[in-house]
Formats: C-alpha cells, structure tokens, sequence
C-alpha cells in the first residue's frame, strides 16, 4: 500500500480551541490541494498545554473533537490520524488520540498511556492503559502519545502484535529535538517499521517547540522532515517496505523474549 500522507504541523492556541478549530479546518483545506490519502495533526491540538484550565476546556467524552474529525474525514475523503484532544470522563481527563478512516468511521480511541510530570501531565490527566493498535487499507498500525516514544517496551508491544506504521503525535520541545529524531530513529530501526511524527511548532507560556515532523522509512532513512516552524510537510510511505526490510534482517523472527525479563 502506498499512501501520500501530510502532517499539519502548526502554531497551536494556547487554550482557545475555537481558534484551533477553525485553523486546522483551514489548514486541512489547503492540504487537501495535494489530495493526500491521510493526514496527521498534532497532541493536543484543540488546547495547547493550557491544563489548568481543563473545567472549561476539556471536551466531555471528546464529543467535538470526535464530530469535527468524523465529518472532515469524509468531507474530503481522507485518512485523519486526527492528533490528540483533552477528553473528559467520569474517571477524569485523558490525553486521547483519535483516528479516522476516509468514511468517518472511527479506527481507535487511545489514551496517552505515559505522562510527562516535566509537562504537568501527572497533575491532571489519567494515563490510559489500551494500546493504540489499528487498520487502514488493511495494513497495521499504531498510534501513540509524545512521550510514550520513549518505551521502546511499549512500542515492541505493538510492533510484535504485527504494526508496520507508526504513528506519533507531539509536543515536543526544542531543548530535547536531539531526543526527538534521536528516538523516533531508534524505533523506526528497531521496529523496522515507517514512522510517521507530527508535533507541533511555536510556543506557548512555558514552552518553545520544535517542530521537526517527520517520515521515517523502516530502515531508519529519513525520507521527509519539517523546519521548525510551521509546515504542510508531505511525504509518500510504501508499506511493502517493511517486509522487505524485515526480510532482510529477521529481527522479529530473531528475538528470544525468555531472555528479556
Ligand atoms: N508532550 C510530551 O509528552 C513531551 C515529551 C517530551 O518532551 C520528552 O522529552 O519526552
């Protein structure tokens, strides 16, 4: 399978999803232009890093969130790996993931199953324990959160479990963007597996960003990559890529988990 795939990376409001809203619908316009077959937002599109705020702008259930992606997706007729919005429960607010297919039909629903206390995350936000395994077109994936890249255990658990795309959506900050291509390169070899990242650009009260989304081939080649600032950053994946690679060095066949306690 071969999919054209965009990452809208972007400034995003601090605290003010109406604003956020109305400038990823622009933005997936004009990303439409390049008629892509998916696209990719980044975490937390609709609020930023505004978390004390979350009684006010948290969504309950991710109900708006969960419209807006489901009508755009068929709107356009695209793949929406639709970033991650602050979704209001009984049991708290999660940090969740949503992806779309180009039928509007929801393909998973993942919590960010790490948080990142240098962020406040742990202050006000539940972890999520279901792993984000999905399919489009038939092939594979995995969806995660930020800083659950850093768990490689976390993401073998998808990989063994068959993924060949992985799918990363950020706000990762400038001051580690070394970490950033660092360990999106790592999993991307170690998995022999595409990579796709979003994050973000700008700043907001607390934080500059670094952008850097990029595409990552199952060899670990970078095969496109973002400037720090904001980008309509495209690239093209060919998922028979993985199997060639996997192929070639037999890692998943090679590895002996009885060892790895
Ligand atoms: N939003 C996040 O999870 C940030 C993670 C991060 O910056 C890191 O270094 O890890």
């Amino acid at each position: 399978m071969k999919w054209k795939i965009t990452c809208i990376q972007y400034d995003i409001a601090y605290g003010d999803p109406e604003r956020n809203y109305a400038e990823v619908e622009r933005r997936i316009e004009r990303a439409m232009e390049e008629k892509p077959d998916l696209i990719v937002l980044p975490e937390l599109w609709t609020i930023g890093y505004d978390l004390t705020r979350l009684d006010e702008i948290a969504e309950d259930e991710a109900r708006r969130a969960k419209t807006f992606l489901a009508e755009t997706a068929r709107k356009h007729g695209v793949h929406l790996v639709g970033g991650s919005t602050a979704k209001r429960t009984a049991q708290g607010v999660f940090n969740t993931l949503l992806i779309y297919d180009r039928e509007g039909s929801l393909c998973v629903e993942y919590d960010k199953a790490h948080l990142f206390q240098l962020m406040d995350e742990h202050l006000h936000l539940q972890t999520g324990a279901e792993k984000g395994l999905f399919e489009l077109d038939g092939i594979p994936s995995a969806g995660v959160v930020c800083y659950d890249i850093r768990f490689p255990e976390w993401i073998r658990a998808h990989m063994s479990d068959g993924a060949q795309v992985l799918f990363v959506v950020a706000e990762w900050p400038i001051e580690r963007l070394d970490h950033w291509r660092a360990l999106l390169m790592a999993r991307a070899i170690e998995n022999q597996c595409w990579v796709v990242a979003c994050n973000r650009s700008g700043s907001d009260p607390d934080h500059d960003f670094a952008g850097h989304s990029m595409i990552i081939d199952p060899w670990g080649e970078i095969t496109a990559e973002a400037g720090e600032k904001d980008e309509l950053l495209s690239g093209e994946i060919d998922t028979a890529a993985v199997a060639e690679t996997r192929g070639h060095i037999p890692v998943f066949d090679d590895r002996r988990p009885e060892l790895y306690r």
